[in-house]
């Protein structure tokens, strides 16, 4: 499902940020990211959401090597992935609804059908009523949780979160990560980055750990 071959990732003229990183997910893993503040825990999961190239090196998605995709074929593949990353980029000019639809409406989706996806998608993560407020209206963790409903409203087969729960008190963490497992629960592959250990040991089965001079592939979450 997600495969990394021998992959190097620097910026620039800098250091490797990761070096040489293998790792093989399975379709319906839930894999929790953890590692230091700086160590790559967002580089890795950029580079899964093709918003990053490796410097050297393969990364295999759903079949495909996504570092080599033409232009064309990347919002093919990026539709199976539902991507939320700290910085939550909505859309401050429409209403919250209309932010989550977003995606259905690029598939063209019809109208009225999107909407209640999307009304459902917000139910999901505790915004039922949130619906016509602008996201600049809303607190952080709220948007936080907008940027969520958004990524799942089209059912993707990928789910990456970075940080998912860091703007988030701890019953609003909770249900976030509820939600994500009820997402793994029906085969979706879930990868988040986080660094909150007790939260991630309820839910993830394996830990690719990264610190900056070592990179480990482990069974259950390190507490
Ligand atoms: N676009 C960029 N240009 C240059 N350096 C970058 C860029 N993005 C990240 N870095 C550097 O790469 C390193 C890893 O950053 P990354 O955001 O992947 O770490 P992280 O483990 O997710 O950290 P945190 O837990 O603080 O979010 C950091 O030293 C960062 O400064």
């Amino acid at each position: 499902m997600i495969e990394f071959k021998h992959v190097f990732k620097s910026y620039g003229r800098g250091p490797n940020i990761l070096a040489d990183i293998n790792f093989h997910i399975q379709p319906g893993e839930f894999v929790f990211i953890s590692g230091p503040s700086g160590a790559g825990k967002s580089t890795l999961l950029r580079l899964i959401g093709g918003l990053e190239t490796p410097t050297r090196g393969a990364v295999h998605v759903k079949g495909n090597r996504i570092d080599q995709l033409p232009a064309r074929a990347q919002p093919y593949i990026r539709r199976n992935i539902g991507l939320i990353l700290q910085d939550v980029h909505l859309l401050n000019d429409r209403r919250a609804i209309q932010n989550v639809m977003l995606p259905l409406e690029v598939l063209g989706v019809e109208y009225k059908i999107a909407a209640k996806r999307a009304r459902a998608a917000m139910e999901k993560v505790g915004l039922a009523g949130k619906e016509d407020q602008y996201p600049i209206e809303m607190s952080g963790g709220e948007q936080q949780r907008l940027a969520i409903a958004r990524a799942i409203v089209n059912k993707p087969a990928i789910v990456i979160a970075d940080e998912p729960t860091a703007n988030l008190d701890a019953v609003s963490a909770k249900r976030i990560m509820d939600v994500f497992k009820d997402f793994n629960r029906v085969g979706v592959t879930t990868l988040i980055a986080s660094h909150d250990r007790a939260l991630m040991a309820h839910y993830a089965r394996r830990t690719l750990l990264i610190e900056p001079d070592r990179f480990s592939d482990l069974i259950g979450t390190p507490l």
